[in-house]
């Protein structure tokens, strides 16, 4: 069973627009709501695939209570965890040549004795868990250091940890060690101070999360595809899209691919690819079903240290 832990989840409201002008009113061409938060993600794109999964999630006020009911229409095992802030809500504004601008609220601050409880719920969730992920922002307030301590805390337990967050909040776990980590190209840089403009760099910044304490390193690398750095290996490939609908939620279905299919090695890197391509052609943060995910599209490639990387997505 692999639990998930999203401290700042969200709604997630994305707007059609046929384009984007500011300081003009623009009617919308279409609009959609998804639950959505990294781990609320990775254990739905889980539940998609009929992996077993358990989103520990808090919620607060009237879009709290709205995430939740969303949430258990999709049939999702939570543990909610109620809270006194509201839930925030994120928005995308999708144009037709595929650029999406998101804009994402802080969310509200979580009490120390929220946090205690939250942290509470995760611990006897976690006791059927083969893995833990602790996904996404920290909602304001909350010690840098909370995923570090999760860490700490399951890897003696013999539960391994992976941890996709950004800023202080991912240096600090790094230090506890966790199994896995999953950058993409803004987090790598971010945390290592390097540009990322070419694979090798990639590498080299995913090596340097390693040494600071993270055993495997999955890095998605937008519409380049992803680099996993292991022990003694690095793997690289890529899967094309068709028609490319909205990358939000696509590096949350690659976590969820790889962690389904074993977490190491190539055939993980393929599942990790190919269930990020069909998150890629769905709309909004969709996760994908085992209908829209194309495996022989994933092409594993010699890794080409030279190789360049096009233009940051979301
Ligand atoms: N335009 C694209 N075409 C093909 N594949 C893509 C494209 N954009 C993203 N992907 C796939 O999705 C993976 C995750 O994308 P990205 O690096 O943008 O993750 P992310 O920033 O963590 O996403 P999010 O936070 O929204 O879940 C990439 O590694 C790649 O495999
Ligand atoms: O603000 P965070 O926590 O970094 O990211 C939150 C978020 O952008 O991540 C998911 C996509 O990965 C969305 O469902 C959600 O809106």
């Amino acid at each position: 069973m692999i639990l998930t832990l999203t401290l700042n989840p969200s709604l997630d409201r994305t707007i059609e627009v046929s384009s984007l002008d500011r300081g003009t009113v623009i009617r919308a061409a279409a609009a959609r709501l998804d639950p959505g938060g990294k781990g609320v993600n990775v254990s739905r794109a889980l539940l998609a695939n009929d992996v077993a999964s358990c989103a520990v999630v808090p919620y607060g006020g009237d879009e709290g209570r709205r995430l939740i009911g969303l949430l258990s229409a999709e049939g999702l095992d939570m543990v909610t965890v109620p809270v006194r802030g509201a839930t925030r809500s994120n928005v995308t504004l999708a144009e037709p040549d595929g650029t999406i601008t998101k804009i994402n609220e802080p969310g509200t601050a979580l009490s120390a004795a929220e946090l205690d409880t939250i942290a509470e719920a995760v611990l006897s969730a976690a006791h059927s868990a083969d893995w833990v992920v602790a996904s996404g922002s920290l909602p304001p307030e909350v010690p840098p250091d909370v995923y570090a301590r999760l860490c700490e805390r399951f890897s003696s337990a013999g539960i391994h940890v992976a941890v996709d967050t950004s800023g202080p909040a991912l240096l600090a776990a790094l230090a506890a060690g966790p199994a896995l980590v999953k950058p993409n190209r803004e987090e790598l840089a971010e945390a290592t101070g390097m540009p990322i403009t070419r694979m090798g760099e990639a590498v080299e910044a995913a090596e340097k999360l390693r040494a600071a304490g993270a055993r495997a390193v999955l890095a998605s690398l937008g519409a380049d595809g992803a680099i996993l750095v292991t022990d003694g290996a690095v793997r690289y490939g890529e899967c094309g899209v068709d028609e490319p609908r909205s990358t939000v939620g696509a590096g949350d279905a690659m976590l969820a691919g790889f962690l389904a299919a074993g977490a190491s090695g190539e055939r993980a890197l393929v599942e990790a690819l190919a269930w990020a391509a069909a998150a890629v052609g769905l709309p909004g943060s969709r996760m994908p079903h085992p209908c829209d995910i194309h495996r022989d599209r994933v092409l594993l490639r010699p890794f080409d240290p030279s190789m360049p990387l096009g233009a940051t997505t979301l």
